[in-house]
């Protein structure tokens, strides 16, 4: 997706009952008209669950629609055919309690950081004084204390991504969706910011839609990994992924024999996908 805020929130997001943080995904399809007027199936018969407080990724090709199935979690957008429930309530609207972190480096550049991270507590009419305190709070978990009245433009892509997170984790939302957060960062920015986002997702617990194209990424982070199908997108498998938690810094667990072997096998299962894809954007054959 293109053009969304890099965080974002929805009106329930404070007041997050975990036990309701189940999401479950049947048989969801999704048609788009073209602009030439042809029906497009961007998704076809799509199914998986994240249980409360898990932490799932989903790894596929280019355009085989990720970032649609999440438009449909978040309730941005409705399915042609199936449905998506959250707490076992079938979404319609913008889903309560969610909150969003995309690849787009998007905070509101006239505001500082202090009040990038307001927003949310601020949109939820809590009282001034409370939401400073835990906006300041936040931003020292995340490292940035000392930081508050600097604006975006000051700052680096890294320390960007902290205000995102601090943005988006204040609202303590029972569901977390993040697609490709980190896409734009440096390789070793990017493990940093992922390990951070693990030690501060074990301590509020959220249930997690995480988007990646990167299969390390996934695997180091996540407790099932769903790996789709180039277009139309499906589901092609899902690995539960039994690393212990927690699981400490992203760049050593990559070295675990463990690791290895599930990365392997979720690419043998991958790598298919994502040829089949390249053949087809590429203009060669299936
Ligand atoms: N509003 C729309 N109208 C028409 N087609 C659309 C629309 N939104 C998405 N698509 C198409 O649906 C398919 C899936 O798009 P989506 O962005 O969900 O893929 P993705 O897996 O997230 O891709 P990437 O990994 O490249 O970000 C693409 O072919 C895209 O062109």
């Amino acid at each position: 997706m293109a053009s969304r805020n890099d965080v974002a929130t929805s009106p329930g997001a404070g007041a997050a009952d975990h036990a309701n943080a189940r999401i479950e995904i049947s048989g969801l399809t999704k048609r788009f008209l073209t602009p030439a007027g042809e029906v497009f199936t961007a998704l076809h018969g799509v199914s998986f669950t994240v249980e409360p407080g898990q932490f799932c990724a989903v790894v596929g090709p280019t355009g085989c629609g990720k970032s649609t199935t999440l438009s449909m979690v978040s309730g941005l957008d409705r399915p042609s055919e199936g449905s998506v429930k959250v707490g076992g309530r079938e979404v319609s609207g913008i889903t309560d309690g969610v909150s969003f972190m995309f690849q787009t480096d998007a905070l509101l550049p006239w505001k500082t950081v202090l009040g990038n991270v307001l927003m949310g507590p601020v949109f939820r009419r809590v009282p001034k004084h409370q939401a400073q305190a835990s906006a300041r709070d936040w931003l020292r978990r995340v490292g940035l204390a000392g930081f508050e009245d600097r604006y975006p433009h000051q700052l680096s892509g890294g320390m960007r991504k902290r205000v995102a997170m601090a943005a988006a984790l204040i609202n303590e939302p029972k569901i977390l969706i993040m697609d490709e957060p980190f896409g734009a960062l440096d390789v070793q920015t990017k493990a940093i910011m992922s390990t951070e986002l693990l030690s501060l997702w074990e301590q509020i617990r959220p249930s997690v839609v995480f988007i990646t194209h990167d299969l390390d990424e996934a695997v180091a982070l996540a407790d099932r990994v769903v790996v789709m199908t180039s277009s139309p997108g499906s589901v092609k498998a899902v690995f539960d992924i039994d690393l212990p938690r927690p699981r400490g810094s992203v760049q050593e667990i990559r070295f675990q024999p463990r690791f290895i072997e599930l990365q392997h096998q979720i690419w043998d299962t991958l790598r298919e996908e994502v040829e089949r894809a390249y053949a087809l954007t590429a203009g060669g054959k299936q």
